[in-house]
C-alpha cells in the first residue's frame, strides 16, 4: 500500500491486516527511527555523505501487530520520538539518501519474507510496490485531496492550522516524489483509491473486497500479473 501523506495507508493497512488476520508493517517508521538517530547523533541530516555513513549503525526493530506495532531504535521504544515535529522536518532529507533506502529495503524484505510463511503482510510506504515487493499480491495506491489529507493529519496532531500542515505535506510529497532513489510513484498493477469522500470503515471494506477478489481469482497468477515491475510505475501527482 502506497501514497502520500495523510491518505489513510496507516490505518486503513492495520484495518485491513485485523480483519484478514495479517501482519502489518510501516516502512515509515522505519525511516523516522533512522531519523531519530541521525539527529540524536547531531548527524547533518542535509549532509548526504554523512547520513551515509551512519546508515549502517541504527538498530531498528518493527513489531507488526496490527493491533500494537512497536518500534525501537537500538533496543529503545521510539514510537513517541519518532511523531515529534522534529523528526517530521527531517524524515524526507534522510529518506533520499541511497545508502539508508538500501538498508531499509533489507530489513523490509526479511520482515516480509518472514509474515509470508505464516499467511501474509500488510506493508505501506513509499515504494512498496514499485522497489521492496513488486510481486506482491495485491498493490494498492491510496491518495485523498490534499485539503482533506491536512485536515486530517491537523485533526489527528491536535493543530488548529490545516494551512499550514498542508503547506508541510505538499512540501513532503515534493520530495517523496521527486527524488532519483524509490520515488513515491503509482505502481506497475497497482489499483488506485481516492479516499476523499469515504470513511475509514468504507476504505477497509473496500480494500478488504479487493484482497478477497484478488484471491479468489486464483493464486498463482499474482507474479505474473506484475512481473517486470521492479523499476516500474508512473510519477505519482498525489
Ligand atoms: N478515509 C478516511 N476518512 C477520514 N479520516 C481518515 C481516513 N483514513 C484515515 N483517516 C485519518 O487520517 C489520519 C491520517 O491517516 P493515516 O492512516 O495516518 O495516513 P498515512 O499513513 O497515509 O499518512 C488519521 O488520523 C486517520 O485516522
Ligand atoms: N517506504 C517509504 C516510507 C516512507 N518514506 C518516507 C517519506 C515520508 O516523508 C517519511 C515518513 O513516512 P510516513 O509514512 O511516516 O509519513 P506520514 O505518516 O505520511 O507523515 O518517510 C519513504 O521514503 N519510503
Amino acid at each position: 500500500m502506497d501514497g502520500p501523506s495523510g491518505s489513510g495507508k496507516s490505518s486503513t493497512a492495520r484495518g485491513v491486516a485485523d480483519r484478514l488476520g495479517l501482519r502489518y508493517l510501516d516502512t515509515g517508521a522505519q525511516f523516522r527511527a533512522m531519523t531519530v538517530w541521525m539527529l540524536r547523533h547531531g548527524v547533518d541530516v542535509h549532509d548526504v555523505e554523512a547520513v551515509a555513513a551512519h546508515a549502517a549503525e541504527p538498530r531498528i526493530v518493527s513489531g507488526t501487530d496490527p493491533l500494537e506495532p512497536t518500534i525501537t531504535l537500538d533496543g529503545e521504544d521510539v514510537a513517541e520520538e519518532i511523531r515529534s515535529a522534529d523528526t517530521t522536518a527531517a524524515v524526507s532529507p534522510v529518506a533520499t539518501v541511497p545508502a539508508v533506502r538500501a538498508r531499509l529495503l533489507e530489513l523490509q524484505r526479511a520482515t516480509i519474507a518472514a509474515a509470508l510463511a505464516e499467511g501474509g503482510i500488510v506493508v505501506e510506504g513509499r515504494d512498496i510496490g514499485s522497489v521492496v515487493w513488486p510481486d506482491a499480491e495485491v498493490k494498492l495506491y491510496l491518495t485523498a485531496d490534499p485539503g482533506a489529507r491536512a485536515a486530517r493529519r491537523a485533526a489527528e496532531n491536535g493543530s488548529t492550522s490545516v494551512r499550514s500542515t498542508e503547506e508541510d505535506l505538499l512540501r513532503r510529497d515534493a520530495i517523496d516524489s521527486g527524488r532519483t532513489t524509490a520515488p513515491l510513484v503509482v505502481p506497475d498493477g497497482a489499483t488506485h483509491l481516492d479516499t476523499t469522500p469515504w470513511t475509514l470503515e468504507e476504505v477497509v471494506d473496500r480494500v478488504v473486497a479487493i484482497v478477497e477478489s484478488t484471491r479468489g481469482a486464483g493464486a498463482g497468477t499474482a507474479g505474473a500479473r506484475t512481473a517486470g515491475a521492479d523499476a516500474g510505475g508512473h510519477r505519482a501527482s498525489p
